[in-house]
């Protein structure tokens, strides 16, 4: 396949700083050449422009509302413009509130889409049950149908509106959710396997029912959102909110495996790299580590 790779050097959708720098690293830890080693058609189409809008004040109790909203709408617009020459978006994220322009981008291109989130996190709280305020643990809330009577019109999301429902969404390795996410997830019934469901079916039934939940006939586009924080912290520890206890090397590359074997993979987001954390072992291991789950989507399998 033709793949687009575009670079998000974002961090307004979080506190720390470092999360902008995930597109250089990835840069740098060789992920272009690796795929096209793969024999993949790869095309680096370089950073999108991120917005800084000064004075940005909390609103509703979400941070930096224009700064993400803004640069979410430039996302969007880049990731169609992406996906209309190539057949599959890598994005190189930046923290996850990427995933709002990245979904609305490939919607508009691919509207009947569903969205694997591999993450220990649901980021799925509105801005009035965030504890933290943070977008980065908002971005679906944003883009769900269901939830649109529930989330605020923030400035800067003028141009934005939803594009997917819940049932299309199905989560991988949950293990640190809000008790309000956990209310939207009940109430309206959104697939969840967090990591006692992996540790109580074992990950190649997980794949398989997270699969057919969304997709029962096998034919709609996925967009699989990979935040880093999904594997255990002793794999990816550069990243802002690690949680013991996760996916390991062999459970992520065999998520990363069954999806390519779909052969319907569209996009995907790679998020939360934040090379300041953590001493420079610690940052490459990240690197090395998210490289290494990202080749086995296009065609790098165990078996050769
Ligand atoms: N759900 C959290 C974390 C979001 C993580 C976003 B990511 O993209 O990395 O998945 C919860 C934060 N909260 C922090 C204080 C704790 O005591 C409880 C959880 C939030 O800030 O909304
Ligand atoms: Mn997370
Ligand atoms: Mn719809
Ligand atoms: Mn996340």
């Amino acid at each position: 396949e033709r793949i687009g790779v575009l670079g998000i050097p974002f961090s307004k959708g979080q506190s720390r700083v470092g999360t902008e720098y995930g597109p250089e690293v990835l840069r740098n830890g060789g992920i272009v050449r690796k795929l096209q080693n793969l024999g993949c058609h790869v095309k680096d189409h370089g950073d999108v422009e991120v917005i800084h809008v000064e004075n940005d004040d909390p609103e509703e109790n979400a941070k930096n509302p224009r700064t993400v909203g803004q640069t979410s709408k430039l996302i969007a617009d880049k990731v169609e413009q992406v996906l209309r020459s190539d057949d599959i978006c890598v994005t190189l994220g930046g923290d996850h509130s990427m995933a709002i322009g990245c979904i609305a981008g490939n919607a508009r291109v691919e509207p009947d889409l569903v969205v694997l989130w591999i993450d220990a996190h649901a980021d799925i709280n509105t801005p009035m049950t965030s504890d933290s305020g943070n977008i980065h643990g908002m971005p679906l809330s944003f883009l769900v149908h269901e939830l649109e009577s529930y989330v605020p019109k923030l400035p800067g999301f003028e141009w934005l509106s939803p594009c997917i429902h819940a049932k299309d969404i199905a989560y991988i390795g949950l293990r640190d959710v809000d008790a309000g996410e956990r209310k939207i997830i009940e109430k309206f019934g959104i697939t969840a396997f967090s990591m006692q469901e992996v540790d109580k079916y074992g990950i190649n039934e997980v794949v398989e029912r997270a699969l057919r939940a969304v997709d029962p006939e096998g034919k709609r586009p996925i967009h699989l959102s990979f935040d880093v924080d999904a594997m255990d912290p002793t794999l990816t520890p550069s990243t802002g909110t690690p949680v013991i206890g996760g996916l390991s090397l062999r459970e992520t590359y065999y998520i990363a495996e069954e999806v390519a074997r779909t052969g319907r993979l569209s996009m995907v987001d790679v998020a939360e790299v934040n090379p300041l954390l953590g001493d420079d072992k610690d940052k490459k291991l990240t690197v090395d580590m998210t490289i290494s789950v990202i080749q086995r989507f296009f065609g790098n399998r165990r078996g050769g």
